[in-house]
């Protein structure tokens, strides 16, 4: 008998591979051509699609999704992987996937599960929760606890306590000509403002930037600070941004590329680690609550923050109604409160921060706008310029609200809003299987002529006439907090948090612009994050440095 000996060296090695990847492309690319009801879009590169465009056109991909928008018209494709995405932006597409029945079919607003398998958050927490049930039972608990009106009253005051620390660093770290990163400022702000509110527990982000920036204010060591405690502090914010800004990367990278390319494998372990300090921490967060409360006499008021709502729901010490519900009527675990946490750190803390950026910005480039911002402001505290703001202030904040909205419209922080269908339905006259994900692209419906008056004009008066408002938001014209029955459960606080920030800022200071001709620059993930936004932060008429 003959025996072939079959020799495998580089060459067969190359070629095989070859062959193999060729397979793959043709195999790519049939799949592609062959898919049911195939929309425009620009072609895809095999495996990855669109995937890198978001890296590619960095600075500017809403305007390329614009020019797509532009070209394609109302509802065109994007690939990212295997996974086909559906930009929709017609009104009545827009009216159906944002419907508020219960009975809607697009309750649910991702269905890539492996990404989020891997990471052991498949079926948990709101944002990416698409098990409907679960989903339920989380934003029953969220909204119930950041909507009633003492935690509303409640984060007023933290506000402004966080806010006047932050006053304290301007006073003694900032030159009048200091040119200073205002992202920093307002991320740093809002970490703090949240974390407190949610959890109860106070950081140290704004100190801890401020100590790294200012070495003024070290050497005056105008407070005594625990470098332990702003350090711990700092650890438990750095690994709660590094995970967040890993959901995205865990949502659409596909899990071979996670897990054999060195670069994203490097990526995963570093997102992995952040979710691991993260819980640890938010655990033992957690369990010293429910030790405090256990410890603290019946009779004895406790505080009010989203913690010891969750802790107590359901059981003898609650202090809201969120134990009325009937449908809902265990304690939580810890790990279910862990996860509602971090839904609500997650929503709340680079949204306002953001939102807060781009309004500055706009402010600068419109000084009528800013002017008058700034009278209302001095009107309502024109008694006593440095009393602290109240609840009952907000309301007469008209105009504030206004520059918010007109900001949101031109500048969405949230420019995608996602929905995946239950159920087969019929979309463009087409019949679209279940599992269709579609992605409501927000800046083209912000800027339909359909809708608003002159919509490439920076004009605030468009939400100063409440009927107006009405209009827009119901009809879904404005979605700057998306839209149905996932629609943002944190608006009301987000609006108290914004207007606070914006009247506590410019009743006393002036936020100006460092370079006027520099455009304002932002990149892409979930949100839409402000960069390197260089102010000068200055008393108004020199009264701060006093005080
Ligand atoms: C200016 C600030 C904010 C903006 C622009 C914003 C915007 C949004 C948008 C567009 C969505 C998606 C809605 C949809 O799919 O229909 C959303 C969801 C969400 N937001 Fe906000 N948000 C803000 C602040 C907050 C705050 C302060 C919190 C909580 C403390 C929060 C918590 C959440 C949560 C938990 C979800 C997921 C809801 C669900 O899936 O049921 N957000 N937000």
């Amino acid at each position: 008998m003959e025996i072939y000996k079959v020799s495998f060296g580089v060459y067969e090695l190359f070629m095989l591979s070859s062959t193999l990847l060729t397979i793959s492309i043709i195999n790519y690319y049939y799949r592609y051509y062959t898919r049911k009801n195939p929309l425009p879009a620009p072609f895809p590169l095999p495996f990855v699609g669109h995937l890198f465009d978001d890296s590619i056109y960095s600075n500017n991909f809403c305007d390329h999704l614009q020019l797509l928008h532009s070209k394609y018209g109302d509802i065109y494709e994007q690939w990212y992987g295997r996974i086909r995405i559906i930009f929709v932006t017609k009104p009545e597409y827009v009216e159906k996937l944002l419907s508020a029945s219960t009975k809607s079919k697009y309750l649910i607003r991702v269905s890539n599960p492996e990404g989020l398998k891997d990471l052991g958050v498949y079926g948990r927490g709101l944002l990416l929760n698409n098990d409907v049930n679960s989903w339920k039972y989380n934003r029953q608990f969220l909204s119930q606890a950041i909507l009633t009106s003492n935690f509303l009253k409640e984060s007023v005051d933290c506000t402004q306590a966080i806010f006047n620390e932050m006053e304290e660093y301007w006073r003694v770290g900032l030159e009048d000509n200091t040119v200073t990163d205002f992202t920093e400022w307002s991320h740093s702000l809002t970490t703090d403002i949240i974390f407190k509110l949610i959890t109860g527990k106070k950081m140290w982000t704004v100190a801890s930037y401020f100590l790294n920036v200012s070495p003024k204010l070290k050497l005056m060591k105008m407070k005594k600070f625990d470098e332990k405690i702003i350090n711990e502090s700092s650890k438990i914010s750095k690994a709660f941004q590094r995970y967040i800004a890993g959901l995205d990367f865990f949502l659409y990278t596909p899990g071979w590329v996670r897990n054999y390319i060195p670069s994203f494998r490097a990526t995963q372990r570093e997102i992995f680690e952040a979710q691991r300090l993260l819980y640890e921490n938010l655990g033992k967060i957690i369990q010293e609550r429910r030790k405090e409360i256990e410890n603290t006499p019946k009779d004895e008021k406790l505080r009010y923050d989203m913690l010891t709502q969750l802790v107590t729901a359901n059981t003898d010490r609650s202090i809201s109604d969120i134990n009325n519900n009937q449908e809902f009527t265990k304690p939580l675990s810890d790990e279910d409160i862990r996860d509602i946490v971090i839904e609500a750190l997650g929503g709340g803390i680079d949204t306002t921060a953001n939102v807060l950026c781009f309004v500055i910005y706009y402010l600068a480039h419109h000084p009528d706008v800013k002017n008058r911002m700034i009278q209302e402001i001095d009107e309502l505290f024109s008694q006593n310029q440095n009393r602290p703001i109240t609840y009952d202030d907000l309301p007469q904040l008209i105009y504030c609200e206004a520059v918010i909205k007109e900001v949101s419209r031109v500048m969405p922080t949230t420019p995608f809003v996602g929905r995946v269908s239950s159920e087969p339905d019929r979309i463009d006259n087409v019949e679209w299987e279940a599992n269709t994900r579609y992605m409501i692209f927000t800046p083209v419906i912000h800027s339909n002529k359909n809708y608003w008056n002159e919509p490439e004009k920076f004009d605030v008066n468009r939400f100063i006439d409440v009927d107006e408002q009405k209009k827009h938001s119901e009809k879904n014209h404005l979605i700057m907090w998306g839209g149905g029955l996932r629609q943002c459960p944190g608006r009301k606080l987000a609006m108290i948090e914004l207007k606070c920030m914006l009247a506590l800022t410019f009743r006393n200071w002036d936020v100006e612009l460092a370079d006027m001709d520099s455009p304002l620059k932002s990149e892409i993930s979930i949100v839409r994050s402000a960069k390197d936004l260089k102010v000068k932060i200055k008393p108004r008429n020199n009264k701060m440095k006093n005080t």
